[in-house]
């Protein structure tokens, strides 16, 4: 498929699963009935500051979980491929054939998971880096480690839409991420992230646009986008950029979806005319 339509799902999750599911689905639907092929939730869509991750984890697979039940049924109702957001884990991705291993310090793993439009996962991949950061901010101070227990594998997958690069949230901040990405040749890379407020505003479209420029990729931010609670307050403007780094859609705050037409042969087209990939020295 050469043009396809991709979207991003913004949501400002509260730590009421049952009601960040109703309100994935009414977006995911959303951006189903806008033509995406391809949809990307946020960061801890189920869940945002609901105390401890581990009594909404599943193990990976587990078609009978609310999350993972809930994704591979949307996937398939909407006949899409969906990047979802991340959701936590029990497990760590199982290495051929040995069985995964369960995380036994109480924290869990926050993984991307990537389903196809059966419903199948198709890719995982878990955060690299973990926000364990000041911030000026009502929270003031970010601990991700104390939840959640880092990935260690780059995850590049072939979907129906485009070669798919995996990436969450603080890993923007790490170039030499994206350019394993880029030299896996992903043509598309998803962000689905929960950057605060303070660093945002600072820091995300700049960081978005950049990745997307130097490795001539879509780069496709899904956000959380609001107030969560006295504390926590996220940024929003999800947003698709262009290999250019053209801004092709984004949404301020609030819930809802941001969608775009991607274009593989002009990705092609710019990466034969600037061939970076093969100029470069390092
Ligand atoms: O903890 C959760 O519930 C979900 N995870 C997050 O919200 C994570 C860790 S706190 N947020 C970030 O990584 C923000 C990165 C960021 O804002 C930046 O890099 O500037």
């Amino acid at each position: 498929m050469v043009h396809s339509r991709v979207a991003a799902v913004q949501m400002v999750s509260s730590a009421d699963i049952h009601a960040n599911i109703a309100s994935a689905s009414r977006l995911i639907a959303k951006a189903a009935a806008a033509g995406a092929a391809l949809v990307v939730l946020p960061e801890n869509f189920a869940v945002l500051d609901g105390g401890p991750q581990a009594q909404f984890a599943e193990h990976e697979g587990d078609m009978n979980g609310l999350l993972q039940g809930f994704l591979s049924a949307q996937a398939r109702l909407h006949g899409i491929e969906l990047v979802a957001g991340t959701i936590p884990l029990l497990t760590r991705p199982s290495r051929d054939g040995v069985d995964a291993e369960l995380l036994t310090d109480g924290r869990v793993r926050p993984a991307s998971l990537v389903f196809d439009r059966q419903g199948g996962i198709i890719a995982r991949y878990d955060k690299m880096h973990l926000f364990d950061v000041e911030v000026s901010d009502r929270q003031a101070r970010y601990a991700e480690s104390d939840s959640f227990e880092a990935g260690d594998e780059v995850v590049v997958v072939d979907t129906g839409v485009a070669r798919l690069g995996l990436t969450i949230c603080y890993d923007l901040r790490f170039p030499e991420l994206f350019r394993r990405l880029f030299n896996e040749r992903a043509e598309l890379v998803t962000v689905p992230s929960a950057f605060t407020r303070v660093t945002g505003e600072a820091h995300w479209e700049v960081l978005l646009r950049a990745r997307a420029i130097e490795n001539q990729c879509y780069v496709i931010g899904a956000g959380q986008g609001g107030v969560h609670n006295e504390r926590r307050e996220t940024y929003g403007h999800s947003m698709i950029v262009d290999p250019w780094g053209r801004v092709l859609d984004v949404l301020a705050d609030g819930e809802g979806i941001v969608v775009a037409d991607i274009d593989l042969p002009a990705l092609h087209e710019l990466r034969r005319k600037m061939p970076v990939f093969s100029h470069r020295r390092l």
